[in-house]
């Protein structure tokens, strides 16, 4: 039996212990357990930044789309999509069930609390063990069906929730097929072999959704919603809210911001595909700053390969910057190691 996304996750347990039976919206100043450095590279406001170019937005249904993307790929490794073929009543529904699960009582929510070894439910970011402050922030993961986590949080109501997500993958699982497919286009000289599992069944690939909140903060500037990090995925399709907060980090420009715009998706490119393009395609940094004025919510779908595949550079002008591992392998050295994961697999001298 194939190894699930899960269950490479249950060999690295989290401890939430102290996470969030925090009431935010109770708070008028920021406690210190939340309160982060303030950095060089900018804060919380997003109207401060803008110099320099923004993010790509490329439309899929033009016909230079693909050698768009590749350009994104390499220079950003994200860019907003639009005409994507998602209709925005499927994104909207999504982002109401989000706004309906996280606005219920914390003892509610916590019914459906994340246990150590778990991967889904209810909890804080996985990456917060890393960082010496809480973000704030409140998120909730899928994997596969969310139902028996809806249960415990709506016993007699969970379908709603359930259809919505379930139909919600589905529609970004034939997006994300017909991105990948674009993409390993792009890199070019690609075995059959290799990109067999696109256009695979849903339990042939790693799949998660990932749905996040950012309350309303009392002091924007000295708080993270969510910390710097790379996604582990191959790609990941994100939805967010008309509310500003997500920046991308690009040398020499520092911090930029992805402005939400109705009808676009933002795709960030993961660390697998920066693995399998030997470095071509970049794996952005990201991060999200809070609000004083409104809440943020985003829905973002990660895609990758079945946690068993082998991944290694797959198209080689030049020497390979990284050793073949499996998705689970990566997993676990990157649960150790948010930051350095892939100069641990680097094979560069230096
Ligand atoms: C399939 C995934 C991808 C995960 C882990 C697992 C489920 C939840 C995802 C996130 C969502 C929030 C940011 C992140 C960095 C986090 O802390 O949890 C993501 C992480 C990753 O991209 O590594
Ligand atoms: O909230 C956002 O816009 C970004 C979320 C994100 O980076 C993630 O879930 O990995
Ligand atoms: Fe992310």
């Amino acid at each position: 039996m194939a190894t699930t996304l899960s269950e490479a996750y249950r060999d690295h347990p989290l401890h939430l212990h102290h996470i969030i039976p925090l009431d935010f919206s109770s708070l008028r100043t920021l406690p210190d357990s939340h309160a982060w450095p303030q950095s060089e590279d900018g804060d919380g406001d997003d109207d401060n930044h803008g110099i320099g170019s923004p993010i790509p937005i490329i439309d899929l249904m033009d016909p230079n789309a693909m050698e768009l993307i590749g350009l994104a790929c390499e220079n950003w490794g994200a860019f907003q999509l639009k005409n994507h073929g998602i209709p925005l009543s499927v994104v909207e529904e999504v982002e109401e069930e989000a706004k309906r699960l996280f606005a219920l009582p914390a003892d509610r929510k916590l019914k459906a609390l994340r246990s150590a070894t778990g991967a889904t439910g209810y909890g804080r970011a996985r990456i917060s063990p890393f960082f010496p402050k809480h973000m704030w922030h409140e998120g909730f993961t899928i994997m596969g069906s969310p139902c028996d986590d809806a249960k415990k949080i709506w016993p007699n109501d969970y379908a709603p929730f359930c259809t919505i997500m379930d139909n919600y993958q589905k529609q970004m699982k034939a997006l994300a097929d017909k991105l990948a497919h674009m993409i390993f286009n792009l890199l070019g000289g690609i075995s059959e072999e290799q990109k067999r599992w696109i256009n695979g069944s849903t339990n042939n690939l790693c799949e998660a959704v990932q749905l996040n909140f950012y309350p309303r903060c009392p002091e924007p500037n000295r708080a993270m919603g969510l910390a710097p990090h790379t996604d582990t995925s191959l790609l990941t399709i994100l939805h967010q809210s008309q509310t500003n907060g997500l920046q991308i980090f690009k040398e020499g420009a520092g911090w930029v911001p992805v402005h939400p715009h109705p009808s676009s998706l933002v795709v960030h490119t993961g660390d697998i595909l920066h693995i399998l393009s030997n470095s071509r395609f970049r794996c952005a940094l990201h991060r999200v700053m809070v609000n004083s004025a409104r809440e943020r919510y985003s829905v973002a779908y990660f895609y990758g390969p079945p946690v068993d595949h082998v991944v290694s550079p797959l198209v080689l002008d030049s020497l390979p910057r990284f050793r073949s591992l499996t998705v689970k392998e990566y997993i676990g050295i990157k649960a150790k190691n948010l930051r350095g994961a892939l100069s641990l697999i680097s094979m560069l001298k230096n």
